[in-house]
């Protein structure tokens, strides 16, 4: 019997670009953390955008081996989230960003955040900047993503906070998720990356900072 062939992995990128950025080459495994650091306006963002194909871009995505370009937009999104580092609300409260099938999963992150489900009724405005980032971060694992780009996902949040994201992110990683956590914390890049790259002048490098 011949080995059976490894799968393919989570993400492949190739070639990936824009005017802007690039071009970007790397694979990311099922389960795997990638985490990228670099200083402000170094291109971070604007991989994370190329990545959920929010710009325009050239080059090749593959999602478990098949590629972007044959996938719509919504289809990709529904796999490839992107969680900027302030996220969009367009509905008064919290609770209405959810479909109903989602609700059992949220009930079930909002404790692992340290978030009241009182917190889902109320207008979206009154809740504190943490709260917001923590509630984002629950409507992201809520679609059950295949791959997370995260941007600066804990940048609000008290340290109590950044422990539970972290124990998160880490507990969902180990069930398969696959994250690119762009982060300016040194100390959670080694936490939580199984790899660090480091962005500089729109070039990514597995060198440390
Ligand atoms: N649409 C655009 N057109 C032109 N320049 C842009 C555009 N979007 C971003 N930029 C520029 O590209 C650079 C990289 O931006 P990006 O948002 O990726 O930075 P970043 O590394 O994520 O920074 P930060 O850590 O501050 O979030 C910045 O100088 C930004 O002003």
């Amino acid at each position: 019997m011949p080995p059976a062939a490894s799968p393919a992995p989570r993400l492949q990128v190739r070639h990936l670009q824009s005017p802007l950025a690039g071009p970007y080459s790397f694979t990311l495994a099922a389960g795997e953390c990638i985490a990228i650091a670099g200083p402000s306006g170094s291109g971070k963002s604007l991989l994370l955008r190329m990545l959920c194909d929010l710009d325009p871009n050239t080059g090749e995505v593959l999602l478990d081996g098949a590629p972007r370009a044959g996938m719509s937009a919504p289809t990709w999104r529904a796999q490839v989230v992107y969680q900027p580092a302030e996220p969009a609300w367009w509905l008064p409260t919290a609770g209405e960003h959810f479909q109903p099938g989602q609700m059992p999963r949220v009930r079930e992150l909002l404790p692992q955040l340290h978030l009241s489900p009182a917190l889902l009724e109320q207008d979206i405005s009154r809740l504190s900047t943490g709260e917001r980032q923590r509630m984002a971060l629950i409507r992201s694992l809520a679609c059950h993503p295949k791959v997370l780009l995260l941007d600066e996902p804990t940048a609000a949040l008290d340290p109590e906070s950044v422990t539970a994201t972290e124990t998160l992110l880490r507990q969902e990683t180990g069930k398969g998720l696959s994250l690119i956590l762009v982060t300016h914390s040194a100390t959670q890049a080694h936490t939580l990356g199984h790899r660090q790259l480091h962005m500089r002048d729109r070039m990514l490098s597995e060198d440390a900072a």
